[in-house]
């Protein structure tokens, strides 16, 4: 297939794209770098420097028959003190992305939604069927994008999947995470391990879990990848269908420190700080429907895995760099 990757210089895209290079597709990925790298772009995609508000001439050329689309601001911090970038970028951005894509005839897309279109969990695990009051800016501009597939798909027939990834992880085909502005558990866990950090804070031990600590779900970045590739020709036109991407068992901030120090060897000093704000305390999927629907099973569940892998790549990218 002919797909056109939106993001796919940043941590996910980059390695979905890796992934249908794989697969035999023919790529191009479509990203302003404005938190990517155009080093991570997999060798054998092509790549096209612009901004998603920009994107209609570069359909024109492609004309894909598929959009991946992850290009996105996704810091949850920044979204609530400078919305409009959140809005422009995420809401702006993918209105002008559909419209491009609808002058050129391609009509189906996989979306990258979030845990936070959810915002604080009346019961978890969290199912798609949940109510969605999202907490934060960011949150907010990714569950006006997946309105906007309802609309889209309603109106033009266009053939969409939202994935709403819960706390994507781990590392694959030499690619891992890389934000500039790090805000993330396991990466910033591990730059202590490496001796780039000196601690870290962890936000609030006296949440009501066992240890104190907040619980998250952790999805290796390969089983995303794979969810990608199923929802790329699952729905038919007319159709937005909306996927929860978890592995189902959640791991305290406490748990995850303690797999950075086994899995490294190294040991990481921790602050207790205050809560951050809008933070649940529990965020765990139901991802029922998509293994029903698609039969996708996450086969890297295993936390430690997980975090191997991601240090893994960490360590080779810092070696590449002495
Ligand atoms: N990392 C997670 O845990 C997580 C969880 C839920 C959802 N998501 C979503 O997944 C997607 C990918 O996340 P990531 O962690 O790989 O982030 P990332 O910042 O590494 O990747 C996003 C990419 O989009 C590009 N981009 C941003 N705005 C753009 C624009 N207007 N035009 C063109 N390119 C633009 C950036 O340069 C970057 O390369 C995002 O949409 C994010 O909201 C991520
Ligand atoms: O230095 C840190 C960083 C994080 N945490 C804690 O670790 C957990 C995970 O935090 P992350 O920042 O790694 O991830 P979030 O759960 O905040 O964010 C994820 O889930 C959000 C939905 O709520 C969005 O989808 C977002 O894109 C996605 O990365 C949280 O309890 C957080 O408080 C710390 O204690 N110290």
């Amino acid at each position: 297939m002919r797909v056109l990757v939106a993001g796919g210089a940043g941590y996910i895209g980059s390695v979905v794209t890796a992934v249908l290079l794989e697969g035999g597709h023919e790529v191009t990925v479509l990203d302003d770098l404005s938190t990517g790298h155009a080093d991570a772009v997999p060798d054998g995609a092509r790549f096209v420097q612009a901004r998603l508000q920009e994107s209609a001439p570069v359909l024109a050329d492609v004309r894909p028959e598929a959009v991946l689309h992850f290009a996105a601001k996704s810091l949850v911090g920044e979204s609530q003190v400078k919305p409009e970038i959140y809005w422009e970028h995420n809401v702006g951005g993918s209105l002008a992305l559909l419209e491009a894509m609808r002058a050129v005839d391609c009509r189906r897309i996989v979306f990258s939604s979030t845990a936070a279109t959810y915002g604080e969990p009346e019961q978890v695990p969290i199912r798609e069927d949940a109510s969605t009051r999202p907490t934060n800016t960011y949150g907010a501009t990714k569950l006006a994008v997946d309105a906007m597939l309802t609309s889209y798909a309603a109106a033009y027939d266009f053939a969409a999947v939202s994935l709403r990834y819960f706390n994507v992880a781990g590392a694959a085909h030499g690619l891992g995470e890389r934000h500039t502005t790090e805000t993330h558990l396991i990466p910033i866990a591990l730059q202590v391990a490496a001796g780039r950090r000196e601690s870290i804070t962890v936000y609030g031990e006296d949440y009501p879990t066992p240890d104190g600590t907040c619980i998250r779900d952790y999805i290796h970045v390969s089983d995303l990848a794979d969810a990608h590739l199923l929802a790329l020709t699952a729905p038919e036109p007319g159709e937005h269908r909306v996927y929860n991407l978890g592995n189902g068992t959640g791991f305290s901030v406490q748990q995850v420190v303690d797999a950075v120090r086994e899995v490294t060897g190294h040991p990481v000093p921790v602050e207790v700080g205050p809560r951050r704000a809008g933070d649940p305390a529990q965020l765990v999927a139901a991802s029922d429907r998509i293994r029903a629907d698609l039969g996708w099973t996450p086969r890297h569940t295993d936390l430690a895995g997980i975090v191997r892998d991601a240090w893994e790549v960490a360590q080779q990218r810092a070696a590449a760099q002495a």
